[in-house]
């Protein structure tokens, strides 16, 4: 048994001391169809890659004797203290890798005292996931569908539910192109729901979750012509009817419930601030300084620096790498986080050392859920925070809001070392 920071007591698993190794030991848990679903980036997956590369060509400075014994690993978030500066990012359809899904992360969340976003994909329901959250703030994913009744009805259950804040996910406005996912013709198992629609939309079990080819019948890239992108939401999301938009029937896809081509900066944050309120409005998926400004002009309460876990633009900038022009362009007006390919200790520590106040991570969690449910959930936590304990020690830091920039260099291909 080892302690960690907060006294906890868990037993360490000698088979999995890393989130490397939790990696392939979930591995052999999942059938291919969730495997290839949660693991697979979009395209060639370099941008998933490069998430998880840029880590690396970032050392730490450390600081010496310099009376490391009390260390505070916490972090606020939501007023908050979350035991150390990482949440639990929102992953669709958790029922697919143990059969208590989003339930067992929160209760694992709990436990850990770390915050969890829940998708708006989620196979639990929202109401169940706050309830097993106990004290902890709960942050909902939010899609907004073109259905806007749908979008309101979510929206208001999730306040009536005590959750602190609503997560805009704005990387999707179609969905990437996943070809494993295409090839496997993925689908919800008939025992699962997305259990956050309506009973009558969600009535055929056997759900198709992606429609198989990406974006159908659309043209990849290109300003779509009025027509096809009519005819687009005729076929896969409703159909409009004057200013009246009737619910799509058929099987809940992405394209039927999420992908929603029209959302802007203008109208839909507007509506969004106004109908969430006094929930807090982020915005998930920025990687430039141009949206970072936009997100701030239209009082967004925070951003996360997103790529989706490179399953949307690939070849788009690693989310490390676009971190420092978000920061320096917020300027401190709005809180920052990032996530994307943080699989260790020191990477929370480089991240917060870029200027982010947060990270949250994706398929770790789905790895640990996997491997062992709640368990599971709990090791990869306990993982990364005492992970991130040592290497603030060890770099001779006492408080998260001790580490700055001078404890970073980047290197170079060539192993040139530069002073950020
Ligand atoms: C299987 C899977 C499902 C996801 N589902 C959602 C989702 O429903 N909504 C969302 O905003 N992001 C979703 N994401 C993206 C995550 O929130 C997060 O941005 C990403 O996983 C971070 O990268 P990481 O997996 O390298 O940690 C999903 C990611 C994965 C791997
Ligand atoms: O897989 C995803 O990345 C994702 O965000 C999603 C969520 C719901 C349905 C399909 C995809």
């Amino acid at each position: 048994m080892v302690n960690s920071s907060k006294g906890q007591k868990q037993a360490l698993d000698l088979n999995c001391l890393t989130i490397k190794e939790l990696e392939k030991h979930a591995a052999v848990m999942m059938d291919k169809q969730t495997r290839d679903y949660y693991n697979e980036g979009a395209d060639s997956g370099s941008t998933l890659l490069e998430n998880i590369e840029a880590y690396a060509k970032y050392r730490i400075r450390p600081r010496v004797l310099r009376d490391i014994s009390q260390i505070d690993t916490s972090a606020s978030i939501f007023g908050f203290r979350n035991s150390f500066p990482l949440g639990v990012a929102p992953t669709a359809m958790q029922c697919l890798a143990h059969q208590d899904g989003e339930i067992a992360t929160a209760r694992a969340c709990k436990e850990m005292r770390v915050i969890m976003g829940l998708s708006s994909f989620a196979t639990s329901t929202l109401e169940a996931v706050a309830e097993a959250s106990g004290d902890i703030p709960n942050v909902l994913q939010l899609y907004l569908f073109e259905e806007r009744d749908h979008s309101r009805k979510l929206i208001a259950r999730a306040k009536k539910a005590g959750y602190k804040a609503v997560f805009l996910t704005v990387d999707t406005p179609m969905l990437g192109r996943r070809n494993l996912e295409i090839r496997n013709q993925f689908k919800l198992p008939r025992h699962l729901k997305i259990a956050n629609f309506d009973e009558d939309t969600n009535s055929d079990a056997s759900a198709t979750v992606m429609d198989g080819t990406g974006s159908s019948s659309e043209p990849q890239g290109g300003k779509k012509s009025e027509a096809t992108s009519s005819t687009r939401r005729q076929s896969s999301a409703g159909y409009h009817d004057g200013e009246r938009r009737h619910p799509p029937s058929g099987p809940i896809t992405f394209h039927t419930h999420a992908a929603n081509p029209t959302l802007s900066w203008e109208r839909d944050i507007a509506w969004l601030k106004k109908e969430a309120a006094p929930m807090e409005v982020w915005v998930k998926g920025i990687a430039t300084a141009e949206d970072a400004l936009l997100a701030v002009h239209h009082s967004v309460d925070g951003i996360v620096v997103s790529n989706h876990g490179g399953r949307q633009l690939n070849g788009a900038l690693a989310t490390l790498d676009a971190l420092p022009e978000v920061v320096a362009a917020v300027g401190g007006k709005i809180p920052v986080h990032v996530d994307g390919g943080v699989r260790h200790g020191t990477d929370i520590f480089k991240a917060l050392a870029l200027g982010a106040d947060f990270v949250w991570i994706g398929r770790p969690v789905l790895w640990g859920l996997a491997y062992k449910g709640q368990q599971g959930v709990e090791l990869c936590l306990k993982l990364l925070a005492d992970e991130f304990r040592l290497c603030m020690g060890l770099a001779g830091t006492i408080k998260v809001e001790d580490i700055n920039k001078d404890y970073l260099v980047k290197m170079d291909r060539s192993g040139f070392i530069s002073r950020l």
